[in-house]
């Protein structure tokens, strides 16, 4: 990885921070991308790594996408490996309680967001003519779950967008898969637990463990592992593919 250029969506929280620490423990230069700059400066101070850029963009706005592209690319020369990983949960209400405008924003976000990203990458790696891209879906992506219509509708697409790229650009030498964890112990899940159980956190999150084969949530260092190993030339001849990181959910 040395001198490998990592891009980084939702580079600020408990996912994309591991996987910058995994790229930058093996030489790379990352690059951070967050709509929110206090976590992007504490990201960078955790990490306190001088290989790391830090970029202020909305994942949903087509021009932010636009300049964290053009910003990396004039910066670094390059793209080697862009992790297109951003998401938010959104409100926990069934589909006949949920508004357009919410339904939308988890939309936007998780699925517009990964489309643009990977929109813009992609034009930049053909010029290249070499890339790797991993996207963040979910074991939502897999299964319906009563209270997260959106969340749900919104990781169903990634995985289909991951296909689609991975088919339009195998001839360009890029390749493109997903990551597909469950119960990462993030802010994002910590919010999960508190929604259903409003106050008490511990009893839904001992719920959610008992249905996970490994009796435990996963680490977001377990993600990032996965991430590298699929941005890596150990992956070589992987595409079009969604790596389970779920402590066994899926084969159940
Ligand atoms: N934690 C978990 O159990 C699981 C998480 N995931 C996915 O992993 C990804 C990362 O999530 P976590 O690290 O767990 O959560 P997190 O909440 O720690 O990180 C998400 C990051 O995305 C950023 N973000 C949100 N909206 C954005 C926007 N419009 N533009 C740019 N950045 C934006 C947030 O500021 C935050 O830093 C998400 O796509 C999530 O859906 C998937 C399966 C399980
Ligand atoms: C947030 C998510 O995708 C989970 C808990 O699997």
């Amino acid at each position: 990885m040395k001198d490998k250029i990592i891009l980084i969506t939702g580079g600020a929280g408990g996912i994309g921070q591991a996987s910058a620490k995994e790229f930058l423990d093996h030489g790379a230069k990352v690059i951070l991308v967050d709509l929110n700059e206090e976590a992007l400066k504490n990201a960078k101070s955790n990490l306190g790594d001088e290989n790391i850029h830090l970029i202020k963009a909305d994942v949903t706005n087509e021009e932010d996408v636009e300049n964290y592209v053009r910003e990396t690319v004039d910066r670094f020369g390059k793209i080697d490996i862009f992790f297109n990983n951003a998401g938010i949960n959104g409100p926990f209400k069934e589909i006949k309680d949920l508004s357009k405008k919410e339904f939308d924003l988890v939309m936007s976000i998780n699925t517009t967001g990964v489309f643009l990203g990977m929109k813009h990458v992609i034009q930049q790696m053909e010029k290249q003519e070499h890339g790797t891209i991993v996207n963040t879906a979910s074991n939502a992506a897999y299964i319906g779950s009563a209270g997260m219509p959106a969340y749900i509708a919104s990781k169903h697409a990634v995985a289909g967008l991951t296909k689609t790229a991975a088919l339009e650009a195998a001839d360009s030498n890029i390749r493109v898969n997903a990551v597909a964890p469950a119960a990462i112990d993030t802010d994002m899940l910590s919010d999960i637990q508190n929604n259903l159980t409003p106050g008490e956190p511990e009893k839904s999150g001992e719920a959610i463990k008992a249905g996970i084969p490994f009796g435990r949530f996963g680490t977001p260092e377990e993600v990032a592992k996965v991430v590298y190993f699929l941005a890596s030339d150990n992956a070589s001849f992987v595409t079009g593919s969604m790596y389970n990181v779920d402590g066994g959910m899926q084969a159940d």
